[in-house]
C-alpha cells in the first residue's frame, strides 16, 4: 500500500468529552475529520521530503524523531554508540553505515506514521482535560492567592510595626538624653545665675538658644532615627524579598536536584579507578540526567582531560574534579548569553509568546504581566489565542486578579485581528508592555506557522522594531521532547529567549544545558510553581549551583 492510501485508510481522530459535573462551564473540542486529514497531509509531505533525503540526513532526521520518543534514552544510547563507532574506526565500510540509515529512517518513518493520529488526540484530549483541570482549580488558586496574600501582609505589618518600635525607642532615647543635656543646661545656667546676677539677661539669651539649639537637634535626630529605621525595614524587606526567590529556586530544581545526586551518587558509589569504563558509565550519567547526547559527549572530552589534568585519582578527587568543571562549564557557556529583556525605553515593547499546546504560555503572561506591573510599568495582554476558547478565559481571568486590561476577540476569529486591536489599544493607553498570547501551535503545522508569521507583520506594519521579544515557552518535564521543539520552533520563527515552566514539576531540569549548549538560544525566564510569583528571570549561576552545589559541598 502506498503512503498517501496508508494515510487515507488510518482511522480518524475522535477525542472522548469528559461528562462535566452540574454547573462547570466546559469548553468541548473535537478534531474534525478535516483537521485530522490536514494534519495528516501536512505531515505527510515531511515524511516524503524525508524519503527523499540523502542518508547521512535520514539518519539525522532518524535520530531526532528517536530522541523525541518515549525511547529516547535508548536511542541516545545507540547514537552515542554510533559516534563513538564512527571516530573510532574512520574506515569502516560506506555501504554498510548506509544501509544502516536507510533502514533506521525507514523504521522511523513507519513510526511516526502510526503515532500521527495518535499524538493528534493525545494533545488535544490534553488540552480539554486542562480546560477541566483549570476550571476545577480556579477556585483553589484564588485561595492559595489569597492565603498568599494574607500571610504577606502580616509580615509587612509585623516589620512596619518592628521599625515603628525601633524609631519610637530611638526618638525616647534621643529625647532622654536631649532633656537630660537641657537639664544640665538649665542647672549651669541656674548656678550662673546664683554666682552672677548681673549677668541674667545674658544667661536667659543663651538659655533660650541652648533650648532651641535642643529642639533644632531633636527634631533633625528623630528625622534621622526615622529614615534609619524605613532604611532598615527596607532592607529587611529586600532580603526576605531575595531569600524568597532564592527558596523559591531552591524548591523549585529540588526534583532534579535529587535525581541528579542519586544518579550521582549510584555513579560514584560504582567507582573503581580512572579508566575509559569509567568515563562511558558518565557519559551514560549524563545523557539519563537529560542533558542530551551532544551535551553528554562533549562535556565528557572535556571532564576527560580535566581529571588528567589534576591528576584525580582517588573517589573524592574525581567526584569534585568533575563537579566543579561541570559548574564552571556551564558559566563559561553563558559568558555571551544576552538573558536580558529587550524593552523599548520610549514607547511601546510588544512580547509575544509561542509554544506548544499547554506548556504555560497563559499562565506565564499572567505571572510575567503581574510583575511587570508592579514595577510600574503599564501593560495590556492580547488574547490571541482563539483556537481555545479556554485560553482567553483563562488570560481574562489574569487580568481580573492583577487589575490588567485584557483585549479579546471572539472563539475562532483571526487571530491578527486581536493583535491589531491589542496594539491600538496598548497604544491609545500610552502603555509600556503588550504580552500577546497565541495559540498553541503543533511545531510541524505550516497553516499555524502562517498565522504567527501573520500576526507579526501586523504588529511590525504599526511599530516596525516590534516585537521585540519572542518569547517560546518548553514545558521542562517533556525533557527532550522540549528540545526538539525549540529546533523546530527556531527554526520558523525568530525566537529571542526561551522561558522554561514547570522545572517545580520534574527531575528533567538538565534540559537546560543542551537548549543552551545545543541550540544557542538564551532562557530568560524560570516557571518553579502556578503561584504568580512563580516565575524568575533566569539566573545561570544561582541555577548551576542550586542543581551541582550540593553535590560539591557533599563531596568535601
Ligand atoms: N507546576 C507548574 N505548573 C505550571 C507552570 N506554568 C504553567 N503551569 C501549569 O500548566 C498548565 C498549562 O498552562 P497554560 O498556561 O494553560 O498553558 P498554555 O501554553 O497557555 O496552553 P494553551 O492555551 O493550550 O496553548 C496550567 O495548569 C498551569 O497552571 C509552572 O511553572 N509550574
Amino acid at each position: 500500500m502506498g503512503l498517501f492510501d496508508f494515510l487515507k485508510h488510518k482511522p480518524k481522530v475522535k477525542v472522548e468529552v469528559l461528562q462535566p459535573k452540574p454547573g462547570m462551564a466546559v469548553d468541548i473540542k473535537y478534531v474534525t475529520d478535516e483537521i485530522a486529514e490536514q494534519e495528516a497531509i501536512a505531515d505527510s509531505h515531511e515524511l516524503v521530503v524525508s524519503a527523499s533525503m540523502t542518508p547521512v540526513e535520514a539518519e539525522r532526521e532518524a535520530e531526532n524523531e528517536t530522541l523525541t520518543s518515549t525511547v529516547a534514552e535508548s536511542a541516545a544510547h545507540a547514537s552515542i554508540a554510533q559516534a563513538k563507532a564512527d571516530r573510532e574506526t574512520a574506515s569502516a565500510s560506506l555501504s554498510e553505515s548506509e544501509a544502516a540509515s536507510v533502514i533506521d529512517a525507514q523504521s522511523a518513518e513507519q513510526a511516526h506514521v502510526t503515532s500521527v493520529s495518535d499524538a493528534m488526540a493525545q494533545v488535544h484530549a490534553d488540552s480539554l482535560s486542562d480546560e477541566l483541570s483549570l476550571v476545577t482549580s480556579t477556585s483553589q488558586v484564588e485561595a492559595d492567592m489569597l492565603a498568599e496574600s494574607a500571610s504577606f501582609s502580616t509580615s509587612v505589618m509585623v516589620s512596619a510595626s518592628q521599625a515603628h518600635a525601633t524609631s519610637v525607642s530611638t526618638s525616647q532615647s534621643l529625647s532622654v538624653s536631649a532633656s537630660q543635656d537641657a537639664a544640665s543646661a538649665v542647672n549651669e545656667a541656674e548656678l550662673e545665675e546664683t554666682a552672677e546676677h548681673d549677668l541674667e539677661p545674658e544667661i536667659k539669651r543663651d538659655l533660650a538658644q541652648t533650648e532651641q539649639n535642643h529642639d533644632t537637634s531633636l527634631e533633625i535626630s528623630q528625622s534621622l532615627s526615622e529614615s534609619a529605621s524605613a532604611d532598615a525595614a527596607n532592607a529587611i524587606n529586600e532580603t526576605e524579598v531575595e531569600q524568597t526567590a532564592e527558596q523559591d529556586l531552591d524548591q523549585g530544581l529540588s526534583k532534579t536536584r535529587r535525581t541528579w545526586s542519586d544518579r550521582w551518587n549510584q555513579f560514584m558509589s560504582n567507582f573503581r579507578s580512572v579508566d575509559e569504563d569509567f568515563f562511558d558509565d558518565l557519559e551514560e550519567t549524563l545523557i539519563s540526567a537529560d542533558v542530551g547526547a551532544q551535551t553528554a559527549v562533549t562535556l565528557t572530552d572535556e571532564l576527560r582531560d580535566e581529571v588528567k589534568l589534576k591528576n584525580a585519582k582517588s573517589q573524592d578527587e574525581v567526584s569534585k574534579v568533575i563537579i566543579q568543571k561541570l559548574i564552571d562549564l556551564y558559566e563559561r557557556q553563558g559568558v555571551d548569553e544576552d538573558t536580558s529583556m529587550h524593552l523599548n525605553a520610549n514607547g511601546l515593547t510588544v512580547i509575544l509568546f509561542v509554544g506548544v499546546n499547554g506548556v504555560g504560555k497563559t499562565t506565564t503572561i499572567g505571572k510575567m504581566s503581574a510583575r511587570y506591573k508592579q514595577e510600574g510599568k503599564q501593560v495590556v495582554l492580547a488574547a490571541a489565542d482563539t483556537f481555545r476558547a479556554g485560553a482567553t478565559e483563562q488570560l481574562v481571568e489574569w487580568g481580573k486578579r492583577n487589575d490588567i486590561p485584557v483585549v479579546t476577540g471572539a472563539a475562532n476569529s483571526d487571530p491578527a485581528s486581536v493583535v491589531y486591536d491589542g496594539v491600538k489599544q496598548a497604544q491609545a493607553q500610552e502603555a509600556d508592555i503588550l504580552f500577546v498570547d497565541t495559540a498553541g501551535r503543533l511545531q510541524n503545522n505550516v497553516n499555524l506557522m502562517q498565522e504567527l508569521a501573520k500576526m507579526k507583520r501586523i504588529i511590525q506594519r504599526e511599530i516596525p522594531e516590534a516585537p521585540q521579544e519572542v518569547l517560546l515557552v518548553l514545558d521542562a518535564t517533556t525533557g527532550q521532547n522540549a528540545l526538539q521543539q525549540a529546533r523546530l520552533f527556531k527554526d520558523s520563527t525568530d525566537v529571542t529567549g526561551i522561558v522554561l515552566t514547570k522545572l517545580d514539576g520534574t527531575a528533567k531540569g538538565g534540559i537546560i544545558l543542551p537548549i543552551r549548549n545545543e541550540l544557542h538560544l538564551p532562557v530568560k525566564w524560570i516557571g518553579v510553581g502556578e503561584k504568580v510569583t512563580d516565575l524568575q528571570p533566569f539566573d545561570a549561576d544561582a541555577f548551576v549551583k542550586g542543581l551541582f552545589g550540593r553535590l560539591l559541598e557533599g563531596s568535601k
